[in-house]
């Protein structure tokens, strides 16, 4: 296995707004490797994309880091170093409508990026933005290089989103919902596409989803989040054989159904509390099934749930044998 390319160590992002401070990411730690493609999923509000946004060094005011790492090739970029790994992390957003300036040629948009993060210009930035649509297979990318967002598709526009994104040839791709604003064919062609850059440029992929069924497709590892906290870390195909956190059991009961698409089974009951405070408690505890008192005035640790040869972790008192949760039952 190779080094990580980018280690979170603890992360911890706050918002401080005049009535509360709201921890958004309260002590998140993940690694990505080169080539990997690592999922974080949860429910809304659980804190994904500040995760995305504090890794490239995007959370604005009143937000701000303030403990942990993010270490990418050995640097960590708390400490000032955006600027000098910019281009290195690339970021793709849901929806490819309000990524793309509607005003601008395609072309223009990619072009623009190409002369900040590459230094090209004129022709020889025309023929890198025509070889960028076409590696994110877009045909006839020498006309549709002159058109304008509209002129095309929600699915070529999130293309040329991704287009945009990898013109500063960047190792790590971060992608927030990059297919929830589209249709499930589409959806299905964006995956490919991902993976087939992932593949071939050796391109590291963070996938930011709600969707277990994009986890399962797209992913080789997962991280799942709730409230702020990493409640489950597995390689993909174990956390759906064998989920070892109460709320990984719940996410995988909500997978949409294959059939129709709109068909969805019952969600979670209940909502993602905001953390205002530290934890003290299982942030899951209320709307868990599995809970015991002790899970309303313990913080669960990470405990490793694995069989020893892969890395599988699980912040639930159900793997803690300090505690007896199915003896005493609290009621519901
Ligand atoms: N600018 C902000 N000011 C205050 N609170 C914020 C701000 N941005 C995010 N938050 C809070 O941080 C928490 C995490 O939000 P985040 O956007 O990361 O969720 P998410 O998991 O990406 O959800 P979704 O699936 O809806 O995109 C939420 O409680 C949210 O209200
Ligand atoms: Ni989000």
């Amino acid at each position: 296995m190779s080094d990580p390319l980018l280690e979170v160590r603890n992360l911890r992002t706050v918002f401080h707004t005049e009535r509360e401070a709201i921890h958004a990411v309260d002590g998140v730690s993940f690694d990505i490797r080169e080539g990997e493609s690592v999922g974080l999923v949860g429910e809304s509000g659980s804190g994904k994309s500040v995760t995305a946004r504090s890794i490239l060094g995007l959370v604005e005011r009143p937000g701000s880091i303030e403990n942990g790492e993010i270490v990418f090739r050995g640097e960590d970029l708390t400490e000032d170093n955006w600027e000098r790994h910019r281009g290195d992390i690339s970021i793709v957003f849901q929806n490819p409508g309000t990524s793309l300036n509607p005003v601008y040629t395609v072309g223009n948009q990619i072009k623009e990026a190409l002369k900040i993060h590459e230094g090209l210009r004129g022709k020889e930035a025309t023929e890198r933005a025509i070889e960028l649509l076409e590696a994110v297979g877009i045909p006839d990318a020498g006309i549709r290089v002159e058109e304008y967002p509209h002129q095309l598709s929600g699915g070529m526009q999130q293309r040329v989103v991704i287009a945009i994104a990898l013109a500063c040839d960047p190792d790590l791709l971060v992608c927030d919902e990059p297919t929830t604003a589209l249709d499930v064919t589409t959806q299905a062609q964006i995956l490919d596409l991902l993976e087939d850059l992932r593949r071939e440029e050796n391109l590291s992929l963070l996938f930011i989803t709600h969707d277990m069924g994009v986890i399962e497709e797209a992913t080789d590892r997962v991280n799942v989040i709730y409230a702020g906290e990493i409640v489950e870390t597995a390689p993909t195909e174990q956390l759906f054989d064998e989920p070892a956190h109460p709320y990984t059991r719940a996410l995988l009961e909500s997978i949409p159904g294959q059939v129709d698409p709109d068909e969805r089974l019952p969600t979670i009951e209940g909502e993602v509390p905001t953390p205002t405070e530290p934890a003290t408690d299982c942030r899951f505890a209320d709307r868990c099934p599995a809970a015991g008192p002790a899970c309303r005035n313990t913080h669960p640790d990470t405990m490793d749930v694995g069989d020893g040869d892969t890395e599988h972790t699980a912040a639930c008192l159900l793997h803690d044998g300090r505690y007896h949760l199915e003896e005493d039952p609290v009621e519901q």
